[in-house]
């Protein structure tokens, strides 16, 4: 008889559904985790002090006089910032520990390490205990990405993990990579009066997402002063004093970005390195992901691994609902596959949301389609809510006019996206928007004005083609 039914590694989203479910199923549950707290990168260091923080600077560009003159703005110190992002983690962390209790799961701290794949020892300051468990999972989530030739002193040059630790707001922020982590935290530094300058080997930043979004976030970025060095891989960083401490970075191109602090974010791996997958027969990719089968099942029978250890596309609320699932399969209840329309948010400043294909994929793909655009200002919600840059752009199937792909950026993009994802999941299209009435006014209307706007651009391209059909017959 093993201590557990199901032991979890790890206490993110994946972690907590996963033994929650179990506990739901009358299982034996326990999740280990090596913080002090149960909440994973999520809550700990990662989406919710990252979003706090966000919400933080936005609301004191509200105090500001006008929060779109940067001069006037009130630039708030970082200790203030910093307070409402503690508060706000230490609630969800209670939420956290009050939910697993709750359930009965057992809270098992220090780190964990397989001795074989029923057995775990726990590693913590109090010394080692083993636990036994029919199965596990695998959900502990990924650590920054630091080659070894670059210095991260966690003061000067520093990780998306310490990045809201610095006693005060700096004078300038380099930003190494352009991906999610680095976009968000350098458009909200941006806004908060840094001068920012984000630098990524890619020709452009956040290449994922529809190409005129990210045109448009560019077009924010640089109005907030922000320099972009695009297609330029970093050489080296270097600590000096001028006559501050500041971070030197030398660019392939020798090109020099001098910065009081340097945001280094240009990725993260599965933090399996040190939990002894040599001993249960597994291994992980050069990113230290694990890979798993359709069930969520590794290569080991009994050994389940969720969320961002298995990569793409390494959310909270899908690696929350893969830990569900992973807990279902384990323990044989039939259910529903997780569906392919996820959205995905930035949370930039302007925020973004986008849900389906993008406008680059359907060209590549040869899918004839017809885009739809409404722009926030020509919407009373847009100029009730001061936003005059944001759109919402709908992407339909030019014959069958089936919604394709729904791209937004501006003012409550992230909420306003599954109005769209709802009816791309429901198989809808065109019609639906073109006949459908929404509250007035809101942002949603949006909807109906890109509906317009794609079934007039339909109707002229049909009405041309129709007479250019009867100019050749005649
Ligand atoms: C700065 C930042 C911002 C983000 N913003 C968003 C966002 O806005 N929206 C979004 O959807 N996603 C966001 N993410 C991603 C999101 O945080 C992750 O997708 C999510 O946390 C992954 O959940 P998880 O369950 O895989 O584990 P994680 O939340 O990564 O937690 C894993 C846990 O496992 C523990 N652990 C690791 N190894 C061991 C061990 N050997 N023994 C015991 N415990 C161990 C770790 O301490 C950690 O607490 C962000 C991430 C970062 C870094
Ligand atoms: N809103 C959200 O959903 C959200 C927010 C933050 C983080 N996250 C998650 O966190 C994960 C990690 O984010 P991330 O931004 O660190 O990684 P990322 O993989 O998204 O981006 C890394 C970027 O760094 C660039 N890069 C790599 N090496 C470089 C070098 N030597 N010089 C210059 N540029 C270089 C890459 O071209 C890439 O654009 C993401 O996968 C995402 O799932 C999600």
């Amino acid at each position: 008889m093993y201590d557990y039914d199901i032991v979890c590694i790890g206490s993110g989203p994946a972690g907590q559904r996963a033994a929650v479910q179990a506990s739901k199923l009358g299982k034996r549950a326990a999740v280990v985790e090596r913080r002090h707290s149960a909440g994973g990168v999520c809550i700990e260091t990662g989406t919710i002090p990252s979003k706090t923080f966000r919400e933080a600077v936005r609301s004191f560009m509200r105090l500001s006089a006008s929060g779109a003159d940067r001069a006037a703005r009130v630039r708030p110190s970082m200790a203030e910032l910093a307070g409402r992002v503690t508060h706000v983690v230490q609630r969800e962390l209670e939420i956290v520990q009050d939910q697993l209790e709750r359930n009965d799961v057992a809270m098992l701290r220090g780190r964990a390490f397989f001795r074989d794949r029923h057995t775990l020892e726990i590693h913590s300051f109090e010394g080692v205990r083993t636990v036994t468990a029919e199965n596990f999972l695998v959900c502990v989530g990924t650590v920054p990405a630091e080659p070894g030739d670059v210095l991260v002193d966690g003061e000067t040059v520093m990780t998306s993990d310490a990045i809201l630790d610095m006693d005060e707001l700096p004078r300038s922020l380099a930003v190494i990579g352009g991906g999610v982590i680095g976009v968000e935290y350098a458009s909200m530094f941006a806004n908060l009066g840094v001068k920012v300058t984000l630098v990524d080997r890619r020709p452009r930043p956040l290449e994922f997402l529809d190409g005129e979004i990210v045109d448009e976030l560019i077009h924010q970025m640089r109005c907030e002063l922000v320099t972009l060095r695009c297609g330029e891989a970093v050489a080296s960083i270097d600590v000096v004093e001028s006559p501050h401490k500041a971070g030197l970075i030398t660019l392939e191109s020798g090109k020099h970005v001098v910065a009081q602090k340097v945001l280094y974010s240009i990725g993260r791996v599965g933090a399996t390195a040190d939990l002894g997958l040599e001993n249960i027969g597994l291994s992980a990719d050069s990113r230290g992901r694990l890979t798993v089968d359709g069930q969520f099942r590794t290569e080991a029978e009994n050994i389940y691994a969720a969320g961002d250890v298995i990569g793409f596309p390494a959310l909270a609320a899908t690696s929350s609902e893969q830990g569900r699932l992973a807990s279902c399969h384990m323990f044989g209840i039939e259910s529903e596959p997780m569906r392919d329309n996820f959205p995905v948010g930035i949370y930039s400043i302007p925020e973004i949301s986008m849900v389906g294909a993008t406008e680059e994929e359907l060209t590549r793909d040869k899918v004839p389609y017809e885009s739809g655009v409404a722009r926030f200002r020509e919407i009373a919600r847009g100029q009730i809510l001061g936003d005059d840059s944001g759109l919402l752009k709908l992407l339909f199937h030019r014959d069958t006019r089936e919604l394709l792909g729904i791209h937004c950026i501006g003012t409550h993009a992230t909420e306003l996206i599954h109005v769209g994802q709802a009816v791309l999941t429901l198989g809808g299209g065109l019609d639906y928007f073109l006949s459908t009435v929404f509250n007035y006014p809101t942002l949603a209307e949006c909807y109906k004005v890109a509906a317009y706007n794609a079934a007039n651009k339909l109707r002229f391209a049909a009405q041309a083609a129709e007479a250019h059909g009867r100019r050749k017959v005649g």
